[in-house]
């Protein structure tokens, strides 16, 4: 947490008073965040430990969102993404939310599971009972491949077990219910469905074949929800149209897709920044945004409150740990880690919940009013002018124009190029 995540004018300094001004303001002594820093980031030899034939490491812009109030606390929250507009859009959703308090987070226990799948069972129904009735020796066994976890109050909460029908037959697909405490998860639940899945076989009457764990983390559920003021907004009428849009994202896969990946433009780069698995959250995402009917929708509700307000709520799996894959390791991940300030896993998934539906709501807002380009286009046009060779010096001209012009692309910003050297040079 942070003394103030209100940091205006932080845009304007350069990189390093950024850093400086970013640890202030987190109380933290800046050597907690030294890693932000290139140069002390990440090197060539712990990468060598972390993945395969290591030959470079590539860099990701890391910024810092500002002004979110999480559950009355302020936080200061790192991002890494290659995508202009995303930290900018966050924070200005987070100030919006401030005028009401900010995000209000809660999550269900860390669990995980893992699927042990059985092929070949003549009497499936019966082999799923008999499972169930096995359910102690499989959580003994599945326990004793972990006893640290156990320790930690970790471990298997329960067993379910699943009948799917496929094409190619009826699969008893068994689940460990797993509490990982503050890590991902995967590789301690999976460590456990290869523990149980021959024993799992011989009860069931089949064959063990895939034990991996699910991404379809729904019982690792995290909440978010904010309240944004219609007086801020514009006025009932800018209310409305953001439930409009709401609405359509619910209804429409099309819309849905994008709607979803403006949440995950927001979730991902703090999942990426902490050095936890995107992949791993992102699916977790997709595969939970399916309405009753089976279809595809979105992940987040924006409705018209009793005051005349807007309030957002996104409800997702998070698995992410502050323990285990890179997180413990990548140094990068360390200070970002530090500047949350957070304690547990849950509080990590929590902001990254809330950063998702800040994130969703700053879309939406531009988009049902004014349109993303605006926004968005005039901080993408520093990418252009940088694109077409401008320098540091010369960027603030070119993109001054190429906004002023309302024409952000790299033909006109290489016009506006060529005047300024033309016009430099006489
Ligand atoms: C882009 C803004 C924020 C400008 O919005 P604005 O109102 O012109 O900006 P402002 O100068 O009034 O600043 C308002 C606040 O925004 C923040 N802010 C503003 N500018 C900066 C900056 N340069 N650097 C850092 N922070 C910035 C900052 O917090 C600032 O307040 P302060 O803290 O200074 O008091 C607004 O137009 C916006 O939020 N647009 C939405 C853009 C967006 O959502 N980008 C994400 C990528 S596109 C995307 O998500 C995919 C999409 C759109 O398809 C999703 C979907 O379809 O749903
Ligand atoms: N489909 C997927 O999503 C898959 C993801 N992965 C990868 O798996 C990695 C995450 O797996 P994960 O199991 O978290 O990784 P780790 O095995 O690296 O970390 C988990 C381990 O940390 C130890 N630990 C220490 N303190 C705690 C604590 N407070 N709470 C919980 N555990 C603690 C425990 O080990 P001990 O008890 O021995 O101390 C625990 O088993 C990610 O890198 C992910 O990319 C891998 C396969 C598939």
């Amino acid at each position: 947490m942070a003394r103030t995540s209100r940091i205006q004018g932080l845009r304007d300094l350069p990189v390093e008073a950024r850093r400086k001004s970013i640890a202030e303001a987190a109380g933290l002594d800046p050597a907690r965040i030294a890693a932000f820093d290139p140069a002390r980031g990440l090197d060539a030899g712990a990468a060598d430990h972390m993945i395969e034939n290591v030959v470079g490491i590539l860099g990701v812009p890391l910024g810092v969102a500002t002004n979110f109030v999480v559950n009355g606390a302020d936080v200061l929250v790192p991002m890494a993404t290659e995508e202009a507009s995303v930290v900018a859009a966050a924070s200005n959703a987070a100030k919006i939310a401030r005028v009401h308090g900010g995000f209000r987070t809660s999550s269900t226990a860390p669990i995980m599971q893992a699927q042990v799948q059985i092929v070949g069972v003549s009497d499936p129904e019966a082999g799923r009972v008999r499972l169930l009735e096995a359910r102690a020796e499989l959580i003994e066994l599945a326990n004793a491949q972990d006893e640290k976890l156990v320790e930690f109050g970790g471990g298997v909460r329960d067993v379910a077990v699943r009948l799917v029908h496929s094409r190619a037959g009826t699969y008893v697909v068994a689940h460990l219910q797993v509490d990982v405490r503050d890590a991902m998860g995967a590789n301690a639940v999976n460590t456990m469905a290869e523990a149980v899945a021959a024993r799992a076989g011989e009860i069931a009457g089949g064959r063990p074949l895939l034990r991996i764990l699910t991404n379809k983390a729904d019982l690792r559920l995290s909440r978010a929800r904010a309240v944004f003021d219609a007086e801020t907004l514009g006025g009932p009428a800018v209310v409305d149209d953001i439930v409009h849009a709401a609405a359509l994202a619910e209804a429409d896969p099309y819309r849905a897709a994008t709607h979803n990946k403006g949440i995950m433009n927001g979730i991902s780069a703090v999942v990426l920044a902490t050095g936890n698995d995107t992949r791993a959250v992102e699916a977790g995402a997709h595969s939970h945004a399916v309405a009753e009917n089976g279809r595809y929708t979105s992940l987040s509700r924006f409705e018209k409150d009793a005051d005349g307000n807007v309030v957002g709520t996104l409800e997702l799996p998070m698995p992410v740990g502050l323990v285990g894959g890179a997180t413990r390791v990548h140094p990068v991940a360390q200070a970002a880690v530090a500047l949350l300030g957070v304690r547990t896993a849950a509080e990590l998934a929590e902001i990254i919940t809330a950063v998702g539906l800040a994130q969703n709501f700053a879309a939406v807002r531009a988009l049902a009013t004014e349109g993303i380009q605006r926004g968005h286009m005039s901080l993408h046009a520093r990418n252009i002018a940088t694109t077409v060779g401008a320098t540091p010096a010369e960027v603030p001209a070119v993109v001054a124009r190429l906004v002023a012009d309302r024409k952000v692309r790299a033909d006109h910003a290489e016009k506006i190029l060529a005047e300024l050297r033309a016009k430099s040079r006489s």
